[in-house]
């Protein structure tokens, strides 16, 4: 990574700013206490200065991502760490309480600014594919040099007391020399980021005048809100957040109930950072093509769960163990949510996402710091009288350690479901697969467009609806595109006419693969290039329709058809299916066996073949009636396998009132994907 010259760049600044960061809660900690002269008086200063320095995030966390998405971001950079060095070497100027108070909010108030900026650019500096290496480096120097920083602190504040006899410079304050060097690092930052040409100015989509400054940060929450993955990632981060800030507020008393003292105390606390260092390093290579968003849900979820282990297992051995994995954990899914926030979100909102992350974050910790060991008092100790003699210590250390594990779980869960990009795809065989070090089904990239399939059996009112819906859609100016499920290209209709031709008597396994092959073309050929214009794709019948027509015609099982249709189709799923449901009988009514169903929908290259290939045709109907009815059953089950995706919709209704149902769902899903429509 470092041989790519501005990213060296940028990762030098960085490890400069993080000394400095450090060397700057240590000074002022440290001088803090030099200005009071009570035991009570330092004990409030310190705690003055800590919030004092929590609070820029709470208040001006917003704004400082909408000036970082607005803002040049090198200037930004450059800016923000020459206020930083001003501001340092003010404060054993001034050498108040009061200024170093203020000093210290506005050297956070500014960092606020800086962070975003920073975290916004690293994706212009290196490939997509080297982010999370990117991010490993990054955080290794973010951590790692806050032993140096203590190194350096130490050191100096040695020089100051040893010279501090002889020259009056260092005689009234030994942390003045560590403060001057603390400024001096953010004056070296500020150096080697002025030669970063590579980043400017966030990019703003061509079309539309620039919002408001106001606008633009409701703009940066309402995205956040509305996307579902980078919901997902936030909600994740935030409960890992809450199930670490656990373990930190309750370790030494989790310790103690156990019979340890601050040596074990001590080991436990090391091993988090030693799983946390593990986890950050191996992230980016761990499970090779592994989906990344399923990483983070498996990752936030493993540690929630180690967590509860690591609750109702009262031994230090064994919990010191367990707390190197929740720290591998949470390590990976730090480095992970933090590469994927910086892959996904475009460049004019990144900014504005991390600031909000950042704010979430500490609100999210100071909340759980401070409600964590009250929870624990007002719960107390208590003894749970099972059975005999039996009685189990239930204290709240362990009640609330075992509920940020849950939160964790729950969490963790939530974020997986929220991100998942391979709907379909079974969870853990395809993580047994990546632990083998077997590759994954392809990903897919996420497209501009939206994808909806109406699907229903024969007569259901698919061609009525597609219809309906694309006069809706177009009005708003959108381009959208209607398509057919089944022979929706030149060679799809070829390959259609040799399914349906009742002469060539094929196999249940030819058909399947004759019906991906038809559904190959039309995802690469037609739905693919329109979703990455951006258009809104309407597919008349999609995959569903072949697994329910296939399952109950032939003895074909739904779930491997499930995987052939997931290679077939570039594993494309819609964003939406719409699920016509009719009884088989009303179907009957409206499209008799046998009766030419209606024209093919607009894209569709050939007139489709006319004859039912498939349907039995016995003079009573029953045998009809039958295989329609197991049609419609097999509909149904996709659509219950994927409640999220799937609209179902009752068909036996008037046209126009199953269009507005359908309207309404469609119309939250374009504004969630943030292509408003307008209409
Ligand atoms: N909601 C409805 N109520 C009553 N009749 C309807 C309704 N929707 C459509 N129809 C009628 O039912 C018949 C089938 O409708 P349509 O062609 O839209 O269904 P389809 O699902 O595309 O059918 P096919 O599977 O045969 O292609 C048409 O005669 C249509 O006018
Ligand atoms: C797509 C598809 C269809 N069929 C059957 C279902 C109907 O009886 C006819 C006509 O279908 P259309 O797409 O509505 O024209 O074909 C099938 O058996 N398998 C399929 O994949």
């Amino acid at each position: 990574m470092l041989r790519i010259p501005e990213f060296r760049r940028m990762w030098i600044q960085l490890s400069l700013s993080s000394l400095g960061d450090w060397m700057g809660l240590l000074a002022t900690t440290a001088l803090v206490t030099q200005l009071q002269n009570s035991f009570s008086g330092q004990a409030y200063a310190i705690g003055s200065l800590l919030i004092v320095r929590l609070m820029p995030a709470l208040i001006l966390g917003p704004l400082a991502g909408a000036l970082a998405d607005r803002l040049d971001r090198r200037l930004t950079m450059v800016v923000t760490d020459v206020i930083r060095f001003g501001l340092f070497v003010s404060i054993p100027l001034i050498g108040t309480l009061e200024w170093l108070l203020i000093a210290s909010f506005l050297v956070e108030a500014v960092t606020l600014v800086w962070a975003p900026a920073k975290d916004a650019s690293v994706p212009h500096l290196v490939p997509r594919e080297r982010l999370a290496a990117a991010n490993t480096l990054s955080l290794i120097m973010t951590y790692g040099t806050a032993p140096l920083a203590a190194a350096i602190f130490t050191m100096l504040a040695t020089i100051s007391r040893t010279l501090g006899s002889s020259v009056s410079f260092f005689r009234d304050s030994s942390v003045d020399l560590a403060l001057y060097f603390n400024a001096a690092t953010f004056l070296g930052s500020a150096i080697v980021i002025w030669g970063l040409k590579g980043i400017g100015r966030a990019a703003r989509p061509e079309t539309g005048p620039e919002p408001g400054f106001l606008a633009s940060i409701t703009e940066g929450w309402r995205y956040v809100g509305h996307d579902r993955l980078v919901r997902g990632l936030v909600i994740g981060i935030l409960g890992g957040f809450a199930g670490a800030g656990c373990v930190i507020a309750l370790g030494r008393l989790y310790v103690e109930i156990l019979g340890g003292g601050d040596s074990a105390y001590g080991v436990l606390f090391g091993a988090v950072f030693i799983g946390l260092a593990g986890g950050m390093a191996a992230g980016p290579k761990l499970l090779g093509d592994y989906s990344r968003t399923r990483l983070f849900g498996v990752c936030v979820t493993g540690a929630g769960i180690t967590l509860v282990v690591v609750a109702i297992i009262p031994n230090l051995v064994i919990a010191c163990i367990l707390v190197v994995a929740v720290g591998a954990f949470a390590g990976v899914a730090w480095v992970t949510g933090y590469t994927l926030l910086q892959a996904e979100v475009s460049d004019e909102l990144r900014g504005r996402t991390f600031a909000l992350v950042q704010s979430l974050v500490r609100i999210d910790l100071l909340v759980v710091l401070a409600a964590a060991p009250a929870l624990v008092g007002l719960i107390g100790t208590h003894g749970i009288h099972l059975w005999g003699d039996i009685t189990v210590r239930a204290d709240g250390v362990t009640v609330v350690l075992l509920g940020g594990g849950l939160l964790a779980v729950a969490v963790g869960l939530f974020a997986y479901r929220q991100m998942d990009e391979r709907v379909g795809v079974a969870v853990w065989p395809e993580l047994w697969n990546a632990m083998r070090g077997r590759k994954p089904m392809p990903t897919r990239p996420r497209h501009a467009g939206l994808f909806v399939a109406v699907e229903g059996a024969e007569g259901a009112g698919r061609s009525t609806q597609v219809e309906l819906l694309r006069t809706w859609l177009a009005a708003s100016g959108r381009e959208v595109v209607v398509t057919s499920g089944s022979g929706g290209t030149t060679t799809g209709a070829r390959l259609r006419e040799l399914l349906f031709d009742p002469s060539t008597r094929l196999h249940a396994r030819t058909e399947a693969l004759l019906a991906a092959a038809d559904r190959a073309e039309h995802v690469s050929r037609v739905i693919e290039p329109a979703l990455a214009r951006g258009a809104i794709v309407i597919t008349d019948r999609y995959v569903d329709s072949w697994i329910a027509f296939q399952c109950a015609s032939r003895s074909v099982d739904a779930a491997e058809l499930a995987v052939l249709a997931q290679w077939a189709t570039h594993a494309l799923v819609p964003d939406l299916t719409v699920l016509l449901d009719l009884s088989a009988d009303l179907g009957m009514q409206r499209r008799p066996a046998g009766e030419p169903a209606a024209e093919p929908a607009e894209e569709s290259v050939d007139e489709p073949a006319e004859e039912s290939f498939r349907e039995p045709v016995d003079e009573a109907g029953a045998e009809l009636l039958a295989y329609r009815s197991r049609v419609r059953d097999g509909f149904l089950r996709l659509a219950q396998g994927e409640p999220a995706r799937y609209l179902t919709v009752d068909a036996n209704r008037p046209r126009e009132e199953i269009h507005a149902e359908i309207r309404a769902v469609v119309a939250s899903r374009v504004e969630r994907r943030a292509v408003p429509l307008g209409v």
